[in-house]
């Protein structure tokens, strides 16, 4: 072991490392190519162990003593009950419980089958909401929930820290007694403290928050759904005359073959070519396939079933539409559950210029689903931000959209033709859209016809294997008038098995998308295995791609964005990472509260996103930059304990890395990755 190795893990959390260093071969696309065992990440030979490292409950309380020695003003957890005893206890209990819970899980089917299944935390004592934040509660002795202070109180257990972010931030905490960082805003004779000056100041920094009208009115059917009526209404029309124009060539047809003559009138009006019949037998399937609950997509795409001609033409208000220039921005891709407020306001904060919200389900939003409508929310922070829908409806998305047109703050509505999971894929949704092109194309048709802000479009190249038709949707999108363009450079078949193909991508963004700079100019950006700004810049020169969306290679390190806009690889310290980690759970109190709950579904989501995060190898133990996505690396120490204790790939020390943030988590807490072991090779 290396004397870097050694170093004391006191000194691991505070030190800071300038953008670095890795000099000629970090930006040279052909060091990536220098040869090192297939699928194997290139560690200097120095940080090589002969297995998996173990971390001891001894330096364990090291490092939390580093980290409540560093005391920095934005941190949350270092609570009285963080000392070295109560945590190993805790650890210790939990580990038996993990083992517990291992061979006890519930089976369940689909693709998550071996997930344990947790169970929801909560007070012992269930306190009334307007009571816990110091008001009556009119329902008085009705009320279902506890009005008992004291007893709630004191089987609250302590506190998790001194220093409560909501109420730092916004001069009061919403959450009064049920805060579990109470102490900050409780004077000594028990009473909730405010800070009236904060509070006048504060300002709301999330946006999209609606109120229980909505859902009350989308579940009555009393939301105003006016343009997308009018859309559908069109859009009948159309196919009633598209099916009164089949049924007439058909029979001008048949009349034709028992030799009457028909009349020169109807010649005239409704020349019978090989072509029309066909377009109208394509808009008649599409009909019926529409008014069935669609289970199988149609599959396959055939080459000439894919034109554009017959796209209804509703007027698009051009002019009138907010424009984007997203070429050479930075795109974090939509991540469902990782991706969610905190985690995107961490990319703001190294510099992503494009965010987009988690995959929210159309019909789910028309529905007033609360959880749903959650997905819309942005912060402040993110000034170029969209909102991504799947469905399988028309009706329904051109609806989602209307709707979002009418309450939602949002600059972009981006369509979902990616989402490979076969949930989504054999509704005809996601990737499944892509084997109806009909549908799709008026599905787009429609949405832009409602919303006042650009529609968006994200797409596999493929749904099988051996049959791309990336090239022909690029182009379909482009004459529809998509305002960009993501290809993932994957077929719906291939999942994460191999790597995404660059070159396939490089031949669609050489399709005819418009002049560039002209307004029908439709941007192409690829997607697909970028780790770090070598990646990126090779792409935009040698794959012709306006832009890059990035997604696991955010996930694993969020910095990334900062390295392309610096176009240098950044040996970031451990130091530095765990305060990115503590800045997500303050960003994740302030989201989803400071209470119990809260606090557990901060640390639940860190835990998920630390299923990528421990997945990223320091770039100063790398012997060839830039890390690979798809190699695994062999067993390796860090360059001190916490470094060693984030590469670990075993869930309890995950845990141990919140309870060092967070506070100790509560003995239910169970934990168990959505994105498991081969985290990165999940679904999207
Ligand atoms: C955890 C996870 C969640 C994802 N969720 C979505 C999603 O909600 N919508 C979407 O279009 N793609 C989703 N994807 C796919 C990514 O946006 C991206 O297309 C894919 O991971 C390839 O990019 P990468 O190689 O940079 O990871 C998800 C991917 C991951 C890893």
């Amino acid at each position: 072991m290396s004397s870097e190795n050694s170093t004391p893990s006191v000194a691991t959390t505070g030190e800071s490392t300038p953008i670095a260093t890795p000099s000629a071969t970090s930006n040279d696309a052909s060091a990536s190519t220098t040869s090192y065992p297939k699928g194997i990440t290139p560690i200097k030979a120095q940080y090589l162990v002969p297995k998996a490292p173990v971390i001891k409950d001894e330096t364990l309380a090291h490092l939390s003593e580093a980290v409540e020695a560093q005391g920095d003003a934005g941190r949350v957890g270092e609570g009285s009950n963080n000392n070295e005893e109560d945590k190993t206890n805790e650890n210790n209990k939990r580990d038996r419980k993990d083992k517990h819970v291992k061979n006890n899980r519930k089976k369940r089917g689909g693709q998550n089958q071996d997930r344990v299944v947790t169970r929801r935390i909560e007070d012992e004592v269930q306190l009334c909401f307007k009571v816990a934040k110091g008001a009556e509660c009119e329902k008085g002795d009705s009320c279902k929930f506890n009005h008992d202070i004291k007893k709630y109180l004191d089987a609250k257990g302590k506190d998790l820290g001194d220093r409560c972010v909501n109420f730092e931030r916004f001069g009061e905490c919403h959450y009064g007694y049920k805060c579990r960082y109470l102490n900050a805003h409780m004077d000594a004779d028990g009473q909730l403290i405010k800070d009236e000056e904060k509070m006048a100041k504060a300002e709301t920094e999330t946006m999209n928050v609606f109120s229980h009208d909505l859902t009350l009115n989308l579940r009555a059917y009393k939301f105003d759904f006016s343009r997308s009526q009018a859309y559908m209404k069109k859009m009948a029309e159309e196919q009633a005359e598209a099916a009164a124009r089949l049924k007439e060539a058909q029979e001008a047809k048949k009349a034709k073959m028992e030799g009457v003559e028909t009349s020169a009138e109807a010649a005239e009006t409704e020349p019978a070519t090989a072509e029309q019949p066909a377009k109208v037998q394509e808009e008649k399937d599409l009909t019926e396939q529409e008014s069935k609950d669609v289970k199988e997509p149609k599959a396959t795409i055939v080459q000439d079933e894919v034109s554009h001609k017959d796209t209804p033409d509703v007027p698009l208000r051009a002019c009138e539409k907010k424009k984007i220039d997203f070429r050479g921005k930075t795109y974090l891709a939509p991540l469902t559950t990782v991706g969610n407020l905190p985690f995107r306001r961490i990319c703001k904060g190294y510099g992503v210029d494009i965010t987009c919200g988690e995959m929210a389900m159309a019909s789910n939003l028309v529905q007033g689903h609360k959880s749903e409508l959650a997905l819309l929310r942005r912060h402040k922070s993110e000034d170029i931000f969209g909102v991504q829908l799947t469905g399988n409806k028309i009706d329904v998305v051109v609806r989602a959209c209307d709707m979002i047109n009418q309450v939602a703050n949002v600059d972009f509505v981006d369509l979902n033709m990616g989402c490979p999971i076969d949930l989504v894929f054999n509704a005809g949704s996601g990737s499944g859209l892509l084997g109806s092109p009909g549908k799709m194309k008026k599905m787009i048709t429609g949405m832009k016809s409602v919303l006042d802000v650009p529609v968006t479009v994200k797409f596999r190249m493929a749904i099988y294997d051996k049959k791309p038709i990336g090239t022909q949707m690029t182009s379909i999108y482009h004459d529809l008038g998509a305002a960009l363009g993501t290809l993932h450079g994957r077929s719906r078949q291939q999942r994460y098995t191999k790597l995404a193909d660059w070159d396939y991508i490089r031949d669609c963004a050489l399709t005819n998308r418009g002049t560039p700079g002209g307004d029908n100019y439709m941007p192409l950006f690829g997607n697909g295995d970028i780790l770090g700004p070598s990646d990126y810049y090779r792409h935009l020169e040698e794959h012709k791609v306006d832009g890059c969306m990035i997604a696991r290679g955010a996930l694993m390190k969020p910095w990334i964005f900062e390295e392309i806009k610096s176009n240098r690889d950044w040996d970031i310290s451990s130091g530095e990472r765990f305060d990115m980690m503590k800045q997500f759970c303050n960003y994740g109190l302030e989201h989803w509260g400071s209470d119990t709950q809260g606090v557990n579904q901060t640390r639940r989501f860190l835990l998920e996103w630390q299923s990528f995060l421990h997945r990223y190898i320091p770039a100063g133990l790398l012997e060839v930059l830039p890390q690979r996505i798809n190699d695994r690396p062999p067993a390796f120490l860090g360059r001190n304990d916490l470094e060693t204790l984030m590469a670990s790939s075993d869930v309890a020390d995950w845990i141990k890395l919140s309870d060092m943030i967070l506070g100790p988590a509560p003995e239910a807490f169970r934990f168990d990755p959505k994105h498991k072991a081969n985290s990165t090779n999940v679904e999207g």
